[in-house]
Order: C-alpha cells, then sequence, then structure tokens
C-alpha cells in the first residue's frame, strides 16, 4: 500500500464553502468576508495511529534532518503537508523550554508540578510569532517559485511579528516592509527590523491603526499580508499546543493560560488541542484562559457583560486601547475574536483581566522563582494568580502559561520596576542594585546587612 498523501487547504471558517489553495494570495472568504482556516485532510492523516505520530514526531524533536528538527516542520504533515521542502525558511524554531515553576506554584499555595511555563520568547527572534512566521514566509517562497506575484511581505505590528517577519524574509531574500506605532514599542523590538533589512514605518497612531492601513495595502497585488489574519500563521503557532504536549509526556494540561491581543495565538493553541484530540494523540482537553490587561481588554468586556461565559456568537466591541506596560498587546479591535470566541468555547474557557500593578507584581513573583517574565506574559501570570486566589485553579491541578516574550525584549520594564518608577505600579518586590564603595569592609557589610551573617 501507498504512504497515505496529505494535503491541506484554505478554507471558510465562517462555515460556507468557500476553498482556496495555500499558494492564492487570499485572507477572508470573498463570500461572507470571514476569514479562512487551514483545513487538513483528517480522514488521510487518520490512516496513522496516534502512536505512529507521535514516534514520529518524538524522533524528529530537536534531532530530525533539517528542516524536520524544528519545533514546527517536525510536524510538517499537520502544518503544511504539501510545502516542498527546499521552500522550508527555518531558523530551528519551536522546542523552547518549558519550566516547572515549583517555588512560584508553592507562593500560590499550589503544589510543586503545578505551574509549567512555556518560553516561546526563548527563540530566535525572542517571541513565539517565530512559530507562524517561518510557515507564512515558507509559503511565500513556495508561490514565488511558481511564478505568483509577491513582491514583499508586510505587516502591522507591536513589535513581535514584525521582528519576525524582518528576520525570516531576510533568511529568503525577500522584501518586508513592517508598519508600527510611533513610540508604541520597545527599542529592543524597533531595533529589529531595522536591523533585518526591512522597510520600517512608524506610523502617528495606534496598531489598529497600522492593522487598518497594511489590510488596505495588501488589498493591491504585489504586499502579501503577514499578520495572523492570514491563516496560514495560525498553523505554525498551532504546534505550540502539539510540543506543550509531548514534552508533558503527551499528557494534556488542566488548565493553559495565554495573554491575548489580536487573538491569533490563544485561536491557534486551540486549533492545536482540538486536532490532537480528532487524531487521538490526547483524550482530553485543557480548558483555556485568555488573559487581557485591562488597558486594552475587548473581550474581557464582551465575555463579562455576556455573563461570563465565550460563547461562539458573542460580538466584540472594539475599544480604543489604552497605554500599558504590555505594549505588544495594546490591540482594540483584535482580528482573530471570532476564531478565539470558538476555541474558547470548544476548550471550556475563560476571559480575564490584569491592571498594570497586578501584571508587574506577578512578573516579578515569577522572577525570584527563576523566570525572566516579559509584561504580557506577567498578564498570564497575574490572571493565574487570580483564578487560584478565587479556587477556580486548584492544588493538583497542572497549569501551563505561555511565556510569549523574551523578558530582555523589555528592559525597560524591569528596570523600571525595580527602580519604583513605573507609571501606575507601587513594587512589592523591588530589588535596587546596592552602591558600594570597592572595598572588602563595604561588600562584606552589604552581605551582613542582606543575608545576617559575615563573610
Ligand atoms: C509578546 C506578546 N504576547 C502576546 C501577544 C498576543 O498574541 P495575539 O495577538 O495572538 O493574541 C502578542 C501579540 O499580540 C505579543 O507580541
Ligand atoms: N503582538 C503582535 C500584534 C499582532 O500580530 P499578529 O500578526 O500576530 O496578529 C505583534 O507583535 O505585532
Amino acid at each position: 500500500m501507498s504512504p497515505p498523501s496529505f494535503r491541506a487547504r484554505f478554507r471558510c471558517s465562517d462555515g460556507c464553502d468557500f476553498q482556496a489553495e495555500l499558494t492564492e494570495v487570499v485572507y477572508r472568504c470573498p463570500r461572507c468576508q470571514g476569514l479562512l482556516e487551514v483545513e487538513h485532510d483528517l480522514e488521510a492523516l487518520a490512516q496513522r495511529s496516534a502512536a505512529e505520530w507521535k514516534a514520529l514526531f518524538d524522533g524528529r524533536f530537536r534531532a530530525g534532518p533539517w528542516p524536520l528538527g524544528s519545533g514546527v516542520w517536525g510536524k510538517k504533515e499537520w502544518v503544511y503537508p504539501q510545502l516542498a521542502l527546499e521552500n522550508v525558511v527555518s531558523m530551528y524554531e519551536g522546542g523552547s523550554p518549558l519550566l516547572r515553576l515549583d517555588r512560584y506554584a508553592q507562593e500560590l499555595g499550589l503544589g510543586p508540578d503545578d505551574v509549567w511555563l512555556k518560553e516561546c520568547g526563548v527563540t530566535h527572534t525572542g517571541s513565539f510569532k517565530d512559530l507562524g512566521m517561518t510557515v507564512l514566509v515558507s509559503a511565500v517562497k513556495e508561490m514565488r517559485a511558481r511564478g505568483v506575484r509577491v513582491d514583499a511581505v508586510a505587516c502591522a505590528s507591536t513589535g513581535d511579528t514584525s521582528a519576525a517577519l524582518a528576520a525570516y524574509c531576510a533568511a529568503a531574500g525577500i522584501p518586508s516592509v513592517v508598519l508600527l506605532p510611533r513610540g508604541k514599542i520597545s527599542i529592543a523590538q524597533l531595533v529589529q527590523p531595522i536591523a533585518n533589512g526591512a522597510l520600517v514605518l512608524e506610523l502617528d497612531t495606534d496598531f489598529d491603526g497600522c492593522m487598518k492601513v497594511v489590510q488596505e495595502l495588501a488589498s493591491a497585488p504585489g504586499l502579501y499580508l503577514a499578520n495572523s489574519m492570514n491563516s496560514l500563521r495560525i498553523e505554525g503557532q498551532k504546534t505550540l499546543a502539539v510540543e506543550l504536549a509531548q514534552q508533558l509526556g503527551w499528557e494534556v494540561p488542566d488548565w493553559v493560560v495565554i495573554p491575548g491581543g489580536n487573538l491569533g495565538n490563544a485561536s491557534a493553541v486551540g486549533r492545536g488541542f482540538l486536532m490532537m484530540k480528532q487524531l487521538g494523540l490526547v483524550s482530553r482537553l485543557p480548558r483555556l484562559v485568555v488573559a487581557q490587561a485591562r488597558s486594552a481588554n475587548p473581550l474581557f468586556r464582551a465575555v463579562a457583560a455576556a455573563g461570563g461565559k465565550p460563547t461562539r456568537d458573542l460580538e466584540v466591541a472594539p475599544v480604543a486601547a489604552q497605554k500599558t506596560l504590555a505594549s505588544a498587546i495594546q490591540i482594540g479591535a483584535p482580528v482573530s475574536a471570532r476564531r478565539a470566541l470558538r476555541a474558547l468555547e470548544a476548550l471550556d474557557g475563560l476571559v480575564e483581566d490584569a491592571t498594570e500593578q497586578e501584571l508587574s507584581d506577578a512578573a516579578a513573583r515569577a522572577d525570584r522563582a527563576g523566570a525572566y517574565a516579559d509584561p504580557h506574559t506577567g498578564v498570564a501570570l497575574a490572571v493565574l494568580e487570580k483564578l487560584a486566589a478565587r479556587g477556580t485553579i486548584r492544588k493538583g491541578e497542572r497549569v501551563a502559561v505561555i511565556s510569549t516574550a523574551h523578558g530582555l525584549k523589555f528592559s525597560d520594564f524591569k528596570v523600571g520596576y525595580h527602580a519604583g518608577s513605573l507609571p501606575c505600579v507601587a513594587p512589592r518586590l523591588v530589588n535596587p542594585s546596592v552602591q558600594v564603595a570597592a572595598s572588602l569592609g563595604a561588600v562584606q557589610d552589604a552581605v551582613a546587612k542582606r543575608f545576617g551573617v559575615r563573610a
């Protein structure tokens, strides 16, 4: 018997029967304007048993021949099966650490095995966006190889999507254009696409304003849209869920807590768990929690107004997103709200928000237990702390918190916290450095003052 051939295509995710090839330049259903999703041939995929899929994925994980050692491309059959291997643009993404935060869990009254931090920021450009961007830029390379016109790839960004787009395009030799809200992203994020040779455009607006312009820009031929409203991105980010289960020995956590902005990632994680369940790799689903910054919380507001239960038919009214330390999720009109609501409904989800004070202290608390949390991960941690304090998340339940970016991209946040200079934050866990004279005695005094022992 010949091996099963796997294929995927675009399909309207809002229920009409529109379909398209993955090499077509299309982002929305032309009939109903709903976003598309990548539809896999599950019947063909099911011809391999769950045990065979697990063995294949485990065999490739961080070890397979290039590019199959990548956390994304090791699962190629579930991502973009028919893509030619020579068109894969990989930076060995995925395979990010899963930390067990024992001391942090204890502080929350949870058990030592209960809180795990999936460090998606420990990757080439420092955020989870690499997982999706490798797929999108590889798809563009394939399109160009087949003669489809793509002159450049463009995105609107709060700093992480732009960094990933610029790096992957630079690796592939494809021009990139990034639209950034001027003055609203960290210096580290701003310099990333500059260094990688993208055309960096700083617009005098917020992310939602940039998103509007880039959609108009990409409606003309030649410029391909790289934001997560393009469902190719979701296919790569979906592997986060598969990798998480894989790292837990193909077990599913009880809860997954994830920061939400444009809401592509929550949708992707939901998709990953559902696909694993459909193909029998796991026997149950985790509960999904989307965590938003209170300053930019349109999903939280919509769900709270509906009594707290997210359902797919809820309308998420856009808000004017206010300034937040979690600058990458300062988003008021999330493009993937409908997709995220579908994932939340399927995974018995919850939506919570966190203030600037809460997100800052939660990040600092996790840091004291060995993490180095960026402010967005701080939002997810703060929400975990609330749910644990309320008894919604209980001791003995395993929680995976998705850390979405590297803390080093947000040094101003860390410095400001420990200097006590962050707006609207009275830090509870400051640890300022101590300036001492360059003498043994002065150093011994400082050690004795802190630890009560004299060296
Ligand atoms: C660091 C970071 N965390 C979380 C998010 C939220 O992801 P999403 O927009 O997919 O909801 C983003 C981007 O929005 C981000 O850059
Ligand atoms: N945080 C994101 C904003 C949205 O990006 P998306 O393309 O993932 O929807 C960023 O870094 O730009």
